[in-house]
């Protein structure tokens, strides 16, 4: 039988690599990773894997693989930083990766090669059989761990998983039958894989993944792994609660892996553009250009980086195209000012960046039929909460940091805004690597964009047309 084989190729692997470099060495310098991983996260490990995969309605874990057993080589050309590069703007929100060298073509150093130019967590794909390989993943930069209950025993399982947790690693536990789902629960894996492929014969059948869920109880995150094809087999795993799928050849074979992954999760529609912080003439013929032409446009009146004149911010807004509506960003400016040139600029909506209150929200309407945006900087779900009532007409969430009220380039736990009831607007650290992501799992109204397309400090026309581009195969 094939897995047999490859376990048997992995173990003298295995051996090999603990003469050429002794399993006290790698375990120090695994050791010595996850003590900085744990000081650099104050004191705890974050588990990015599993987080990740808590994210939205569907989550991928796209997958690196020059090769694989059932298939041969399934491509010739296989630029893998490029395609961990492009699988993170898709949207993917974690990428795992084949290191198994005789059966997948894999090589080791593809993991620290991916970790070098992405931020999502990587899952290091091979057959641990031994815990000389958990070290080695955490020194090649995994997130992540495969462990197979078809390889592994009860006892093997739960020590590899308590090595794994004390290193930060999170385990992805695959099941392929009941008999393997209990093990996994038995051990209590925190994530189970459920791979539709049968190792011994190779045929695949999405529907295990399916039919062995209702095993699983809440909780415990499910992974639907291999021979994932249509847009149909992922809406069925939604349906039936499962957390996100790994795919693999299907990505593999794509030419365009956004195209892909918007075909796979269906399209966003309906999204709005906001790009934030426009001051020079090259910005305008940016965004005037029919292949950016956000909705929104934001002027800052505030002191920033991006402060714009009132004389300035009327010229530009001049040359700026009819359909793309002016947002005068303000930090706590005084109505009638705001009223004033809401009017004279003109700004069609007004967005309060600073500390407001609801009253003044409200003295500001009284003066104005300019629309009102409030920025709330998220710090914790009672921020979000507490302006749920506001008479604002959208409010937009941003990150919170000490000494900026916006721009910041930072990114906040989007989780934060499950609670919001109404339309929003996300702004916060925005840019071509998550906005995937942010439009899939957050659902706003609009995203707002501007730290994430500068470039030494000024928008950047590749930048924005690139940015563009992704919201376009997203929204399809
Ligand atoms: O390429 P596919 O059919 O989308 O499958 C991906 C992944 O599930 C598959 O590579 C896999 C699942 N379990 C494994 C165990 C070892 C090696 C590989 C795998």
């Amino acid at each position: 039988m094939i897995l047999d084989t490859i376990v048997a190729a992995t173990r003298e692997r295995v051996a090999v690599l603990k003469k050429v470099k002794p399993i006290e060495a790698v375990r120090q310098a695994a050791l010595v990773r996850a003590e900085e991983e744990r000081t650099a996260s104050g004191g705890t490990f974050t588990f990015p894997f599993e987080r990740a995969l808590m994210e939205g309605s569907m989550n991928f874990i796209c997958e690196i693989k020059k090769a694989s057993p059932s298939k041969g080589v399934i491509v010739e050309e296989f630029p893998f930083v490029d395609i961990a590069k492009e699988y993170e703007e898709a949207g993917a929100a974690a990428i795992s990766v084949l290191t198994e060298p005789a059966y997948f073509m894999g090589v080791d150093s593809y993991v620290t090669d991916v970790a070098d130019v992405v931020t999502i967590p990587i899952l290091r794909k091979d057959f641990i059989v031994d815990e000389y390989q958990i070290y080695e993943s955490k020194v090649l930069g995994a997130s992540a761990i495969l462990l197979l209950c078809s390889v592994l025993d009860e006892e093997e399982l739960a020590r590899f998983m308590a090595l794994a947790t004390e290193l930060g690693l999170s385990c992805l536990v695959e099941a392929h039958n009941e008999e393997e789902v209990k093990k996994a629960l038995a051990v209590n894996a925190r994530i189970i894989g459920i791979n539709n492929r049968d190792l011994k014969d190779f045929s695949v059948d999405v529907g295990n993944s399916i039919r062995l869920r209702s095993l699983i109880p809440d909780g415990v995150i499910v992974v639907a792994e291999s021979g994932i094809k249509s847009a149909d087999e992922i809406e069925a795993l939604r349906e039936h609660q499962i957390h996100a799928a790994l795919i693999g050849e299907t990505l593999m074979r794509s030419e365009d892996k956004t195209k892909a992954l918007t075909e796979l999760f269906g399209p966003v529609r309906g999204l709005q553009v906001k790009i934030c912080g426009l001051s020079r003439t090259e910005d305008i013929t940016v965004v005037n250009n029919p292949a950016v032409r956000p909705t929104y446009a934001g002027f800052v009146f505030a002191e920033s980086p991006r402060r714009v004149s009132v004389s300035d911010a009327r010229n530009l807004i001049s040359q700026m195209a009819p359909q793309i509506q002016a947002v005068g960003v303000f930090v706590n400016e005084d109505v009638e000012t705001m009223a004033h040139l809401a009017e004279t600029v003109p700004l069609q909506v007004i967005q309060l960046h600073g500390d407001e209150t609801e009253d003044m929200i409200k003295q500001l309407r009284q003066l104005t039929t300019a629309r009102i945006w409030k920025a709330v900087r998220v710090q914790s779900e009672d921020d979000v909460l507490r302006w749920n009532e506001s008479v604002a007409d959208l409010l937009l969430f941003d990150a919170y940091k000490t000494d900026a009220y916006g721009g910041t380039g930072h990114v906040f736990d989007w989780k934060l805004l499950k609670k919001c009831t109404k339309p929003f607007i996300l702004a916060g650290g925005i840019h071509s690597k998550n906005v995937a992501r942010a439009i899939r799992n957050v659902k706003p109204y609009a995203i707002d964009a501007s730290s994430g397309l500068e470039t030494d400090g000024v928008k950047n026309k590749e930048k924005i047309f690139h940015f563009m581009d992704i919201i376009k195969k997203v929204r399809n």
